[in-house]
């Protein structure tokens, strides 16, 4: 039977009963911590604090007893930064930098992490604080273990609330901007909730939505793409007042303009005080960071690897190559590419990305009539065949994949060794998270960019992300100039592009 119920209820957030001498010393605590938190700006010292009444998270003992140095040293290898925007004396947690210190759970509900040799930094530093119930926003790079990040307090929420009363609404609810994304979410967490018999369900657009309302009577967490969580929200197919934690998955994607009135539908029945807010990516520009804090209650910023106002970070062990050309010789040039990689016993996984959606099908055209195996995954295919071209890529049965952006973010592919961009993104957001599909989970990968004079307005954005991540810059690339340009259109990006040959082609879509 599926397990349900609410998360923490505030009951166990109130702080037992204590003494006079017991309270002067927590005001002393809390006054040194707080005076130490004002010192940095804001930004915390994790020191050995064990635990604290008042978050319902108890460090582990044996984490508490670990020398001060084995957690600098982590905090500094990873360069992890946490920063605190609440105004209170908060107690700061050391990161959980084995399996061995996650808080004691209910069932076994840790089993499936046996996969893996130890928490991922981003893991290991938003899961106390989220453990804790504090708002978070975790920035980290692509393919580094987010999922799970703010999947598994997720899960142990759910399990350590014992609330069975019905009717069932869901306490839960995680929004991502793709269907196949969130679908791969939901795998990720069904494989956990296996173990812990927590009720997950997947709603998203494209599909029926009777079995989605069927599901919807039950299920405790809820992952979603916006459109049609609103629209079943909407026909009260499901109440999201009881939800107690919130998860944007891509968060700035889904901040952006093109889907910011559907989270504010969508979040209006939750108030802010009595939700968990989460939010999660690997690029964060200042454009969506207002709007992000209008969202969250006094949230605790953590970045892995570096400021993330500055330019948008990519994966240090991606390779990535620009190759500067004419735009009539992109196709040429693509097929030596998949020549290169496609013709030898064993042919690599490529992910071939285009811009608008004719691009990709006339792309995947040529790909197919030069006699390799491809499919393809855009907008406007229907979603069983999105799903198995996804699948058929997955598998290997296809191994060139031709895909818009709406296979930019958040896909986890095992094994593509290769990104090739056939035409640039319209934003370098957009770019960080496209290569991102290689070099996942601590592999290496590989992106060849395709550059033309037409995408000469983010040679600038380029430019400072192959500087920040220590890669070649070609002298081809830099003289179309360094200057990076601010964030204009919306929901689209700074810069419109005139395509030149396919003009009539349609600029993609994202999910509902
Ligand atoms: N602690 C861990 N150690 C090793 N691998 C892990 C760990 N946690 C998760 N993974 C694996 O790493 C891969 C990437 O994880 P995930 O998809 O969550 O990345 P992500 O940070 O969300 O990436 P993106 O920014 O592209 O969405 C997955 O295959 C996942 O199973």
């Amino acid at each position: 039977m599926a397990k349900r119920g609410n998360l923490a209820e505030p009951t166990e957030l109130r702080p037992a009963k204590k003494s006079k001498s017991d309270d002067k010393k927590e005001k002393k605590e809390k006054k040194d911590k707080k005076d130490k938190k004002d010192k940095n700006n804001g930004e915390k010292t994790v020191e050995a604090s064990s635990s604290d009444e008042q978050t319902g998270y108890t460090q582990a003992s044996a984490l508490t007893d670990l020398p001060q140095s084995q957690i600098d040293q982590f905090l500094e290898e990873n360069v992890i930064k946490i920063t605190d925007s609440s105004t209170e004396a908060a107690p700061s947690f050391r990161p959980i930098i084995s399996f061995d210190y996650l808080p004691p759970c209910n069932e076994d509900l840790y089993a499936p992490l046996k996969a893996f040799p130890a928490p991922s930094p981003i893991q290991a530093a938003t899961w106390p604080l989220l453990f804790a119930g504090r708002d978070v926003i975790g920035i980290a790079e692509t393919g580094s273990g987010k999922t799970l990040g703010f999947g598994l307090p997720c899960l142990k929420k759910l399990l350590d609330s014992k609330r069975t009363r019905k009717p069932y609404h869901p306490t839960a609810v995680i929004i991502s901007p793709t269907r196949e994304l969130a679908m791969q979410i939901y795998d990720q967490l069904v494989k956990f909730s296996h173990v812990a018999k927590a009720d997950v369900t997947c709603i998203f657009g494209g599909v029926g939505k009777d079995e989605q309302r069927v599901a919807l009577k039950t299920a405790a967490i809820v992952v979603a793409t916006p459109g049609r969580l609103k629209d079943l929200q909407n026909d009260e197919s499901v109440n999201l007042s009881k939800v107690k934690y919130l998860v944007l998955d891509e968060a700035d994607r889904m901040l952006d303009k093109g889907f910011e009135q559907d989270i504010k539908d969508i979040i209006a029945p939750m108030p802010v005080s009595r939700r968990q807010t989460v939010m999660f990516t690997a690029t964060w520009p200042k454009s969506v960071q207002a709007l992000a804090a209008t969202f969250m209650n006094s949230p605790v910023t953590v970045t892995i690897g570096g400021d993330p106002s500055a330019d948008p970070r990519a994966n240090t062990r991606i390779k990535q190559d620009v190759e500067v050309l004419d735009g009539r010789e992109k196709e040429n040039r693509l097929i030596q590419l998949l020549n290169r990689s496609q013709r030898g016993q064993n042919p690599e996984k490529v992910l071939v990305f285009c811009l608008y959606k004719k691009e990709a099908m006339r792309i995947e055209r040529l790909i197919k009539m030069k006699g390799f195996k491809v499919a393809g995954i855009h907008g406007d295919l229907n979603q069983s065949d999105r799903f198995r071209n996804l699948e058929a890529f997955k598998s290997g049965a296809a191994t060139v994949l031709v895909a818009t952006d709406v296979a930019a973010r958040g896909l986890d592919i095992p094994a593509v060794m290769l990104v090739i961009n056939v035409t640039f993104p319209l934003t370098v957001e957009d770019y960080v998270h496209r290569i991102g599909r290689t070099g996942r989970a601590g592999a290496t990968g590989h992106a060849i960019t395709l550059f033309t004079e037409q995408d000469k307005a983010l040679s600038g954005g380029l430019i400072n992300v192959l500087k920040a991540a220590k890669q070649d810059v070609p002298e081809s690339l830099l003289k179309f100039g360094t200057t990076v340009k601010k964030k204009q259109h919306d929901a689209y990006g700074a810069f419109f592009k005139d395509i030149g040959t396919d003009k009539k082609a349609t600029k993609i879509t994202f999910d509902d």
